[in-house]
Formats: structure tokens, sequence, C-alpha cells
């Protein structure tokens, strides 16, 4: 399996893997539908949470065995995706039976494909702190087979520092996504540390960008279904189903926290860490809570 692993190179300006790009010309070429829904993330910011709660959204009271049967990594089709051993994720995303269909991205903003601005699509955006993002990107490059090597903890957060992982600098994604929703009125932009700190209430925005309204059991239900212990050992929400993961290393559902970095980052590599992002972010008016 460990011949799986990729190498990372420059893509239009961009650190990527052959995973996602080898299909580059159909991923461009998608042709969305007026009620797709995108889920955008950079890696390991929320995109399952966020993906099975519109999930149980839109299909947990009509299609109860969709819970029990189908992986949530097939109910919501991951676009730019292509290993050959898999479907490709637009194959996926065409033959969903859906409406609406539920598609998630990593994409930085410029490669998303044109048609889901032409049809005005929803999306919606999760962003989470870089500390807890890098250190939760490090336990998942070490586990999953189809990612690059990550090697050991100081050079990958050099590495992420420097937006040499896939999908690039964090920095200039989530800044990007943040400035599209300046002037793109259906972008919906979410925090995890706001999700952690109330589920409930971000359901609740959530539900009124979509013009949703549950049920007072229905949302309880929804709530209770997506807290972390309860994915955790739900099958098909926590990716045991793949093989190219090996959970002995780390689980995808690893600590589920605001501020595990501290258990990662020395010192020294907290301050260097802080000096690099103050100048990388100075121009944004983003701001992210490290703990809450
Ligand atoms: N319900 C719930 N509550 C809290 N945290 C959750 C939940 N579901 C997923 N997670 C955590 O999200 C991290 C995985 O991120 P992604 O789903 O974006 O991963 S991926 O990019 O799609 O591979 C990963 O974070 P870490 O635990 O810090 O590694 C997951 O544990």
């Amino acid at each position: 399996m460990d011949s799986l692993r990729p190498e990372l190179f420059d893509f239009k300006g961009v650190s990527m893997s052959r995973y996602f790009t080898d299909n580059w010309e159909n991923i461009q070429n998608f042709q969305a539908r007026p009620d797709d829904i995108l889920i955008a993330t950079y890696p390991k910011a929320g995109t399952t949470w966020v993906s099975y709660i519109l999930d149980l959204l839109y299909f947990g009271q009509i299609s109860p065995e969709r819970q029990t049967s189908i992986p949530i990594y097939q109910r919501v089709p991951f676009l730019e995706l292509n290993i050959s051993f898999e479907e490709t994720g637009v194959n996926l995303a065409d033959r969903l039976p859906t409406s609406p269909r539920l598609i998630k991205t990593h994409f930085p903003i410029q490669f998303v494909p044109k048609s889901f601005w032409e049809q005005n699509c929803r999306m919606v955006y999760v962003a989470r702190n870089a500390k807890d993002n890098v250190v939760s990107y490090f336990h998942f490059d070490r586990m999953n087979k189809v990612q690059p090597e990550p090697g050991d903890w100081n050079s990958y957060l050099h590495r992420f520092m420097e937006g040499k992982v896939v999908f690039g600098s964090w920095h200039d994604h989530v800044n990007g996504w943040w400035k599209k929703k300046q002037s793109y009125s259906k972008l919906h932009y979410m925090f995890y540390e706001d999700m952690i700190e109330d589920t409930g209430r971000e359901i609740d925005k959530l539900c009124s960008f979509l013009g949703l309204s549950p049920s007072v059991e229905e949302k309880k239900r929804i709530t209770d279904g997506v807290q972390f212990d309860n994915m955790k050992k739900n099958d098909m929400a926590n990716y045991s189903t793949l093989t190219i993961m090996d959970f002995k290393v780390s689980p995808f559902m690893r600590k589920g926290k605001v501020g595990d970095w501290k258990n990662h980052f020395t010192a020294a590599q907290n301050e260097e860490f802080d000096e690099d992002y103050e100048k990388k972010m100075k121009d944004s008016t983003l701001q992210f809570r490290t703990e809450i």
C-alpha cells in the first residue's frame, strides 16, 4: 500500500497530488445543477461533520435506510477525487439520485468548476483554526496511504506553514473563500470552533441559510446524532469502511477538539508559527479561536 503515496507538486500555483488533478478536464467541465450544495473546506476542517449534518437535514427522515447502508463519502462525493480503484468523484456526483446533491470539495476558490457559479449554487464553507487544522492534517497524512509521506511533526509543521501540503496554503484557502463571501451571497461561512461551542446554534444558522425548518424533535435527533462520540462509532460516518486508511496508525475521528495543538506544538514552534501567521494574515479580517 505504501507505493500509493503520491508526490506533491506545484499545480497552477497550488501544491497538489495527482489524485486530485488527474481528472482535471472532467472536474472542470462538471455540470452543476441549481440546487446542488457544495461543501467546501481546507482538509480536516470539519467536512465530514457538516456533510453529515446536511445529509441528515435533507434525507434523515425521507430515507432513514440511507443512514445504515451508505457511507458518508458515497452520499457526499468528493468531486476532485480520482484514485484508480475507486469510482471518480465526478462519476459518483453525476450518478447521485438525490436532490439536492451534496458535493464535497477541498479546492481553493480559484479551482471551483465554473458551472457552480453559473448555476448560482449554494455553498457551505467550514474553516478551522490553523493550529488544530495542521495537527489533524498531520495525523491524517500518517494514516492515509494516498497522501504524501508526512515525515516528522516538525518538518510537517514547516511545510504546512509554506503551503507545501496537498491543497496548498491554509492561509490562501481560508482567505480566498472569505473574500468570495463578500460578493457571493450564496456562500455560508462557518467555523469549526463555533460548531464545537454550540452545535445546535450553528445548525440553526445553517437551516436559516438553506431555508429549512426542522421540527424541534428532528433538530434534537440531528444534534445528538452528529456529536463526536456518536459519529465516531457510526460506521457510515467514521470512514472505517475505507481500506486506504490505517486506523491502527490514527483513527479518522481522532479527537474532535479545539486546542489539541497544545499537545503537539513546542513553545518554540508556537512562537515561530505565530510570527509567520501574523505576516500571512495581516490583511485579513478573519478571526480564529485556538481555544474556547
Ligand atoms: N462530530 C464531530 N465533532 C467534532 N469533530 C469532528 C466531528 N466529526 C469529525 N470531526 C473532526 O474533524 C476532523 C476531520 O476533518 P474532515 O472531516 O474535514 O476531514 S477530511 O478533510 O474530509 O478528510 C477530525 O479532527 P481531529 O480529531 O482533530 O483530527 C475529526 O475528528
